[in-house]
């Protein structure tokens, strides 16, 4: 029994760690997983780049699906992913792996799960592997469905889902380490559930740009980081910009049209360059 998955990738708006809520928009980095799955209890994972990752992540997400459908008689598995998102960076390389895994086991198993019910099983998921602190059903919609969406994170809901405005191309800068999960400072980000709540306001009333870098300024503050890429980003030209995630990479927006230019005047080193996804936001 084999089954594939995929699930694209996403830049945050509003981290939902200050205050429950957050929001984020699709791009078009991807990730693939092919889960065949086995009569023999052992569950095997290959992370192609990444020969040292954790893969508890992956291990959960099949070991999950294999409890909700006990009749298939299939207790094991071989898991393999194939990523364009770079891990542990802020970019969702957890939700696009938990997606695609969930997707491919549900495709090995002949059943169908619409995208929020993978999302609401990730959840599940990525907060036992340690990798989510809320869930991030935020980050599992947007690189799911595409376009912007803001979620309740505890409550696993879809509250809205708009297309982003067109026209943009998405420019990442990526420092050169990770930050983990279990090392972000959680209650200094929460000490800024106003400040984020404002700017998760802002957004939903159409100024993204204003939202996202209000967002990455507190995400900074927390980490006691200066959002010094994301200044450097729109003194260059961008549109938008500010810190995704939890970082430490930086979510640029670029009018397409200028993009040869920003990047001239930003530096072309430590930068990917991703497609907007609006799916069928649009
Ligand atoms: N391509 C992948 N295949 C399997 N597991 C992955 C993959 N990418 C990320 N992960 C899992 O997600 C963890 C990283 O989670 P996290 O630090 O939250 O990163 P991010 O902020 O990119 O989502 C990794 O340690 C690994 O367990
Ligand atoms: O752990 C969490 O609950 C979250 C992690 C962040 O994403 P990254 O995993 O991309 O850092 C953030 O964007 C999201 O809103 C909530």
């Amino acid at each position: 029994m084999i089954g594939h998955g995929i699930s694209y990738g996403a830049l945050s708006v509003i981290n939902a760690i200050a205050m429950g809520k957050g929001a984020g928009f699709g791009i078009d980095l991807k990730t693939e997983a092919t889960v065949r799955l086995t009569s023999e209890p052992e569950i095997v994972v290959e992370i192609d780049g990444y020969p040292s990752e954790d893969t508890r992540l992956a291990r959960f997400s099949v070991e999950e699906m294999l409890r909700r459908y006990p009749d298939s008689g299939m207790r094991g598995a071989v898991i393999t992913t194939t990523s364009t998102i770079p891990i542990s960076q802020g970019l969702k390389s957890s939700s696009a792996a938990t997606n695609a895994i969930l997707a491919a086991t549900a495709d090995a198993l002949g059943v169908v799960l619409d995208p929020l019910e993978i999302g609401r099983i990730g959840a599940t998921v990525a907060i036992a592997a340690g990798v989510s602190i809320t869930g991030t059903f935020d980050d599992a919609c947007a690189c799911m469905l595409g376009g912007l969406v803001f979620t309740d994170n505890p409550k696993r809901e879809l509250l809205h889902r708009l297309p982003m405005p067109e026209g943009y191309t998405a420019v990442i800068h990526l420092p050169e380490f990770q930050i983990r999960k279990s090392a972000f400072p959680k209650d200094r980000m929460r000490e800024m559930a106003d400040e984020v709540s404002a700017a998760y306001d802002r957004a939903l009333a159409g100024d993204v740009f204003g939202a996202m870098y209000a967002n990455g300024v507190c995400t900074c503050r927390a980490l006691g980081i200066e959002p010094e890429a994301a200044d450097r980003a729109l003194a260059c030209g961008a549109a938008g910009a500010g810190l995704s995630g939890t970082g430490p990479a930086t979510g640029i927006l670029v009018e397409t049209d200028r993009l040869d230019a920003f990047l001239d005047a930003f530096g072309r080193e430590h930068v990917i360059v991703a497609n907007v996804r609006n799916g069928d936001a649009v």
